[in-house]
């Protein structure tokens, strides 16, 4: 891995569970914006794409594409590498700014991990393509989504932001219970759940703009206070702490053997640290096994590291187990319900 510079075309990624809200969100999204910057990508596990007419109603200027009768998850994937390639090579019309964002709403059934390793296709790094994921949480039915599929948790999991939807159908009495929920399964995300929803919809396409927004990604990268929050059964948060100074070529090598031990009960990865071989802090995410390109991050003041894994079905004394030597020492941030307390101690430095 080497660490790059970031520019270029943001691609929101928009997950969320079947019905939850995810073609209403972008269809509002196209209603209340005169959108000359961005495209949509609409892909619909069946063969006839209601999601896409829907779109299609609300405008005409937006390029559009429907990837349908599959999913961009599994036998789909060369076409979305296709598709995106597509869109950012081709003219602009006279008078329409560059493209700056590219809207692609995954099925329902969609797990984000695999379509975060197409979309890092060198065709694509090349074009300096950024990734955000964004999932869609439907506040209506709540838990029961997650509490049995799997996608449903890989989606939420995998989001740097998750938007409520239907909260006009919930008593907003219940709301803290469904945030803490929320943040039980991913205390990273930002959380978007404005009731008035024509801000709601503004925060949900939110392009991320890291470089003017430095103060946003450095709270969104401090866990949120989990002291109030219940632990899901399965899922596992943990903080991380470096043993000792850190090399990049050490934290790449720790981060390769992390996923390689892992393997698909690693959820979620994001670092934030400070190497000796670097004047700059280095960010580093993953989505399931999937890391993105490094980045430094030349804004950031702080000199305190963040080390965020999330796995499922896997506790930090496994982890610490297999990476007896590692440079990171991993402890539990969150407990999943009836789980031991972890028997080493954290070094701190
Ligand atoms: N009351 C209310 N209904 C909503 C809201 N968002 C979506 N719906 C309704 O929920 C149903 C499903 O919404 P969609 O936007 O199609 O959901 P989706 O996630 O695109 O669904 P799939 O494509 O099947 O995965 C539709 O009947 C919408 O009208 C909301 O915020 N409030």
């Amino acid at each position: 891995m080497t660490v790059t510079d970031h520019q270029g075309v943001e691609l929101i990624l928009l997950c969320g569970f079947l019905g939850s809200g995810k073609t209403s969100l972008v269809v509002d999204f196209l209603a209340q914006n005169d959108l000359n910057d961005t495209a949509v990508i609409i892909n619909e596990a069946g063969e006839i794409g209601i999601d896409g007419v829907l779109v299609q109603e609300e405008t005409t200027e937006v390029p559009f594409t429907l990837l349908s009768n599959g999913c961009v998850c599994c036998s789909l994937r060369s076409s979305l590498v296709y598709t995106v390639e597509q869109l950012l090579e081709a003219p602009r019309p006279s008078g329409s700014p560059p493209l700056r964002r590219i809207v692609l709403e995954t099925s329902g059934v969609s797990k984000p991990s695999p379509i975060l390793a197409s979309l890092a296709d060198p065709a694509l790094v090349v074009r300096r393509l950024r990734v955000l994921v964004v999932s869609t949480f439907d506040a209506q039915v709540g838990e029961l989504n997650s509490e049995r599929f799997d996608e449903a948790v890989a989606q939420l999991s995998a989001a740097q932001r998750i938007v409520f939807t239907k909260l006009d159908c919930v008593d907003e009495t219940l709301l803290p219970r469904r945030i803490n929920y929320v943040s039980s399964i991913n205390p990273l995300a930002q959380i978007v759940a404005d009731t008035d929803r024509r801000i709601l919809v503004e925060k949900a396409f939110q392009c991320y703009e890291m470089e003017q927004n430095q103060d946003e990604w450095q709270q969104q990268l401090t866990m949120r206070d989990l002291s109030t929050t219940a632990a899901h059964p399965r899922i596992h948060v943990l903080k991380g702490i470096a043993t000792r100074a850190l090399y990049w070529e050490d934290v790449a090598q720790w981060l390769d053997d992390l996923a390689g031990f892992c393997g698909d009960r690693l959820l979620r990865t994001k670092l934030l640290v400070h190497v000796s071989d670097c004047a700059e802090p280095i960010l580093i995410q993953s989505v399931g096994t999937t890391y993105s390109m490094p980045r430094r991050l030349t804004k950031f003041l702080t000199e305190a590291d963040v080390i965020v894994v999330m796995t499922m079905d896997l506790d930090a004394i496994s982890i610490m187990n297999e990476l007896a030597d590692g440079i990171i020492c991993l402890s539990n941030a969150l407990m999943p319900t009836n789980a031991p307390q972890p028997l080493f101690n954290v070094v701190s430095h």
